[in-house]
């Protein structure tokens, strides 16, 4: 299914495919539901992307059973139930001493095969599974149709045990290593990039390995960059990292250089952070980021033609400003709290009532990243 965005001088031309499935989240705490949200990857970068006023692709799966309305129309498959995972955000490191809170996928949808993907081609391709969902040979018929491929570790390494309890496996051993090489960006949280051989994978893909509230890097072939975070009152970390590449995909199709695009990948991490589940964003905030984001793709070219080295990870000039712009923007965000539901990307949650004044609840995760 295709998001039609009002054609403006700024919306980018280039296309997008995202393929993961959208899922049920459950999220408990204390031995209770504190919420019950739309989930997958999938959904939190359609999200950002819709924000960015980034048309795409969306090729994902769920079971009849489906209880969210949105605005890509998933693929509902007559017998299988739609994923459901519940995320424990108080057990104990004992459990899976890597992951900052245990996951488990309840019900499992089916997998997303080759012949499930649209018959085209399209610029940017983004497998972003969250429960299995996608194959390698899948894998391999995106980096056949698409000319850049953005991975999220997570489709690649997640293993289930017999509860259904996330693991994870070392990604040589996954059955997707051989692929890598094909790949142009592999996005990893710090705790999956234990998981993988960094120094090894730089050499044949562009590695992003994001760090909570300090925000994230990005490994190359011949180089490595921190980018910044910004600040957040972290209340969910739920699909921070799905917001983050989707906000990096974003950038980058709008025309920015990678460690512009990382910056606001990084913002939209920070904004996802501080709701329960998918965050609804303020428009006048979106407008003045694809503001600040067009302003910065102009001083960029600029300053691009007059330079012939190795350019797209080079941390242009101007890159401090960019943040602090963006940074800024969020004062506009807090000035019009009242434009919230009209936004785009709402949909219905449930949050228990007890924890509806959101600012007084967290989701702790066993260790905490908004300290
Ligand atoms: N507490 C925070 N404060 C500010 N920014 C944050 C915070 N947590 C996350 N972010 C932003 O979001 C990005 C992704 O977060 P993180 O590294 O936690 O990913 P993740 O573990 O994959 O997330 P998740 O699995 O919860 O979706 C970070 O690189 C950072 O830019
Ligand atoms: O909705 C969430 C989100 O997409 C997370 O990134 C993923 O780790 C979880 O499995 C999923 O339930």
């Amino acid at each position: 299914m295709v998001t039609t965005i009002p054609q403006t001088p700024n919306t980018p031309i280039q296309s997008v495919l995202i393929v993961g499935n959208y899922c049920h989240d459950v999220l408990l705490q204390g031995g209770a539901v504190v919420a019950e949200t739309l989930g997958g990857a999938a959904s939190f970068i359609s999200n950002v992307l819709t924000g960015l006023s980034v048309s795409f692709h969306l090729t994902s799966k769920v079971g009849v059973d489906f209880k969210y309305p949105v605005n890509h129309d998933p693929i509902v498959v007559p017998t299988s139930k739609t994923t459901v995972f519940h995320a424990y955000f108080d057990q104990g490191y004992s459990v899976n001493a890597h992951q900052d809170r245990v996951l488990k996928r309840i019900e499992v949808c089916d997998p997303i095969n080759p012949s499930d993907l649209p018959d085209r081609k399209f610029d940017f391709g983004m497998a972003v599974g969250v429960g299995g969902e996608i194959l390698p040979e899948t894998l391999e018929r995106m980096v056949e149709i698409c000319d850049a491929v953005f991975v999220d570790i997570q489709a690649l390494i997640r293993a289930f045990d017999e509860n259904g309890t996330v693991k994870l496996v070392r990604l040589k051993e996954s059955g997707f290593y051989h692929l890598l090489p094909r790949l142009k960006f592999l996005k990893a949280s710090s705790d999956e990039a234990l998981f993988m051989e960094v120094e090894e994978v730089r050499q044949w893909c562009c590695v992003v390995v994001t760090h909570g509230k300090d925000g994230c890097e990005v490994y190359w072939k011949d180089g490595e960059m921190k980018i910044a975070p910004f600040g957040a009152n972290q209340i969910d970390p739920t699909g921070a990292g799905d917001s983050f590449l989707g906000g990096f995909v974003g950038g980058l199709v709008h025309g920015l250089v990678v460690p512009d695009a990382a910056l606001v990948g990084n913002f939209f991490g920070s904004l996802t952070v501080a709701h329960i589940g998918l965050p609804k964003f303020d428009l006048r905030l979106l407008q003045r980021i694809k503001e600040e984001v067009q302003t910065r793709k102009v001083q960029c070219t600029c300053w691009l033609e007059r330079r012939d080295d190795e350019v797209s990870f080079t941390k242009p000039a101007g890159h401090d400003e960019f943040h602090a712009s963006l940074s800024s923007s969020k004062l506009v965000s807090a000035e019009c709290r009242r434009d919230l539901s009209r936004s785009p990307g709402s949909v219905e949650q449930v949050i228990r009532p007890q924890y509806k004044g959101q600012q007084k609840f967290l989701l702790n995760s066993v260790y905490d990243k908004s300290n």
